[in-house]
């Protein structure tokens, strides 16, 4: 069906063709389940993967937006369903010496497939990014799997297990959880944000298992061969990245794992770090904050990380004329009049905004990753050096 919206998400500038594909290993919940997008062979006429992989991402959004799910379901179909990722799905990787990693968290409500615009850039220049699905509820849907004879069904009602569901698990759904009414938010978000740290953390021992030549097992069976992946990535060049609560998600990955080398938050939401965390940062970390979204008590959680001794690699920048939804892909699918009213848009343009991102990101991921690209071209955005961007913040900081 057709969609009411001009707007598509922008392929990659990058020198590179981006491929993508899906990993899930192990099939429960407690395994890791991330969209690798890579440098991939060049092959124009292959097939872009749906943008929504599923429909019950639509329910789960739904959940989150607290909208009707089935009358939800019809409108998100209309407006979204049949966009396209600007990559090519299974395509052959590109061995092209060791490319460097990034680890990218997505935000509350949102799943692994809505930072395409971002994912596919940063592989199109040369980057291996794994974006991870979280299970901490906080994706407005994610799937995992149980061994037909794990779901306790009794065995008289077994249902017929699904013909193309790997051998013989059955595909479970879990959706978005609300906060209940008069319960406590701070004890909720901290235990997802550490559940997060450490699903980031996993992904990335599986990317080195990969890179080891290791033959690992895809739960998901897709036309990919990972063991391609021997030797592509240059485990000395390893960040994290998240949006919002994926951008704390970014501090604790940052804490817990040294050979994540630095981060980068874009408009990070700091409310479900504990406070301790933050003396215990040691790498660079870049704050890209959008214009409407922070507040002062954000942004002073954000300074704490600033007195620390290597506050000289603690930078941040503000892109004005954005919002919140500035960095995930919706803010490039609506027409201008639905994407401002739904806060999906703000007054800049949505691929000037997402350009100044990339590259600001491309020019902190070079100088702290030790990349000898020309990404260094655009070191004057970290220092907020450009007509819609400010360093630092707008908001009225806390004396
Ligand atoms: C509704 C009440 N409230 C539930 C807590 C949601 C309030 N909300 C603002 C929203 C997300 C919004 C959105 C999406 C998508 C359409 C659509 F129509 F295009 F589908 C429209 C409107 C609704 C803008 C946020 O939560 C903002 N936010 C986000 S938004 C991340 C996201 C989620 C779903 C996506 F599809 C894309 C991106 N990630 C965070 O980590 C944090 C926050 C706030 C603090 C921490």
């Amino acid at each position: 069906m057709g969609n009411s919206n001009s707007g598509r998400i922008p392929p990659g500038n990058g020198p590179s063709a981006v491929g993508c594909s899906d990993f899930m290993m192990d099939h429960t919940i407690g395994g890791t389940f991330f969209r690798l997008y890579y440098p991939c062979v060049e092959d124009e006429k292959a097939e872009k993967p749906d943008w929504i992989p599923r429909k019950e991402y639509l329910y789960g959004l739904a959940d989150f937006m607290q909208f009707n799910r089935s009358l939800s379901e019809k409108i998100f179909n209309y407006l979204f369903g049949s966009y396209k990722i600007p990559a090519v799905m299974n395509a052959p990787y590109k061995q092209n010496g060791k490319y460097p990693v990034i680890v990218f968290s997505h935000g509350l409500g949102a799943f692994r497939t809505l930072y395409s615009a971002i994912c596919v850039e940063l592989a199109s220049q040369g980057f291996i990014v794994a974006a991870v699905e979280h299970r901490d509820e906080s994706a407005s849907a994610t799937f995992f799997f149980e061994k037909t004879d794990e779901t306790g069904e009794k065995k008289t009602t077994m249902p017929k297990p699904d013909p193309t569901a790997p051998d013989n698990l059955t595909e479970k759904w879990m959706y978005y959880r609300a906060l209940k009414p008069g319960e406590a938010e701070f004890p909720l978000r901290n235990k997802q944000v550490k559940k997060r740290g450490d699903e980031c953390i996993a992904a990335l021992d599986r990317l080195i298992e990969m890179n080891s030549g290791k033959k690992l097992e895809n739960v998901l069976q897709t036309k990919f061969d990972w063991t391609t992946l021997e030797n592509s990535m240059d485990l000395c060049r390893i960040a994290v990245m998240g949006h919002s609560f994926g951008g704390a998600t970014v501090i604790e990955a940052l804490c817990k794992e040294v050979k994540f080398k630095c981060g980068i938050a874009l408009d990070a939401w700091m409310f479900p770090l504990d406070d301790e965390i933050y003396v215990r940062v040691k790498q660079p970390v870049f704050f890209i904050n959008s214009e409407k979204f922070q507040w002062a008590g954000n942004i002073m959680r954000m300074r704490k990380l600033e007195t620390s001794s290597t506050s000289m690699q603690r930078k941040m920048i503000t892109i004005m004329g954005t919002v919140h939804q500035s960095f995930p892909d919706f803010t490039f699918l609506t027409g201008c009049w639905i994407g401002k009213i739904l806060k999906l848009k703000g007054e800049l343009d949505p691929q000037v905004g997402i350009d100044l991102c990339n590259k600001a990101s491309l020019a902190f991921l070079q100088r702290h990753l030790g990349i000898e690209k020309d990404f260094n071209q655009w070191d004057n955005l970290i220092e907020g050096k450009d007509v819609n961007l400010i360093p630092g913040t707008n908001v009225k900081e806390i004396s």
